[in-house]
């Protein structure tokens, strides 16, 4: 596919065919994707597959935080709201966080963002060549203290995304985005 086209088709699908997505193939796009520019060559980024019973208790985080959020006084509801939330983390075939080292400099802690941001887009674009449609979260879900232990997260360190992977089992159209013409000023 050229790359234009990949750009501008890649969509974050959140419903996906029940296709496992192996170890490997996530590696070898990771790979590619963390050729990007990179101030001072820091290379702050390292990623946390999840998998098996830690899946599992990655769901269940997510039970406890859409409970939280609920403002139902029901348990019937409670306990749907509670499941649904279960089940959105089981179905995805692949699940993984993208960390950061926390640079004690602000200007290479933004920089190191924004090459991460860089090669999770390229991950994005990368897995969408390979029929895969991705979903960058940053809910609740990644940024809170249960997550952080489970996932090994140490002090110096930040969630950039939790990233959702899967072959989509749904197409998705696109949200229009302003012309970027529109948001040029040129400056002689
Ligand atoms: C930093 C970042 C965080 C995001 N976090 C969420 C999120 O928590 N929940 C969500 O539904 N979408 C999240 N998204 C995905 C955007 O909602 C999505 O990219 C946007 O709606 C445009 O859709 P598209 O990716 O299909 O073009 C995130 C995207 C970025 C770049």
């Amino acid at each position: 596919m050229e790359l234009r086209q990949l750009i501008k088709e890649r969509r974050s699908i959140a419903s996906y065919q029940d296709k496992d997505v192996s170890n490997e193939l996530i590696e070898d796009l990771l790979n590619t994707a963390i050729w990007v520019p990179n101030h001072k060559l820091t290379e702050p980024w390292r990623f946390v597959f999840i998998q098996g019973e830690a899946k599992k208790r990655l769901a269940e985080i997510n039970r406890q935080v859409a409970l939280s959020k609920s403002n139902s006084n029901s348990d019937e509801e409670l306990e749907i709201v509670g499941n649904n939330a279960y089940q959105k983390i089981i179905s995805v075939p692949f699940l993984f966080f993208v960390i950061n080292n926390i640079h004690p400099q602000e200007k290479l802690r933004e920089e190191d963002y924004a090459s991460t941001s860089c090669l999770i887009q390229n991950f994005s674009l990368l897995a969408w060549e390979q029929g895969l449609s991705t979903f960058w979260k940053s809910g609740k879900l990644a940024y809170c203290e249960e997550t952080a232990e489970l996932i090994g997260l140490k002090g110096n360190e930040r969630v950039v995304g939790q990233i959702h992977v899967g072959y989509p089992a749904k197409s998705q159209s696109p949200v229009p985005r302003v012309p970027a013409q529109e948001r040029i000023t040129v400056i002689n």
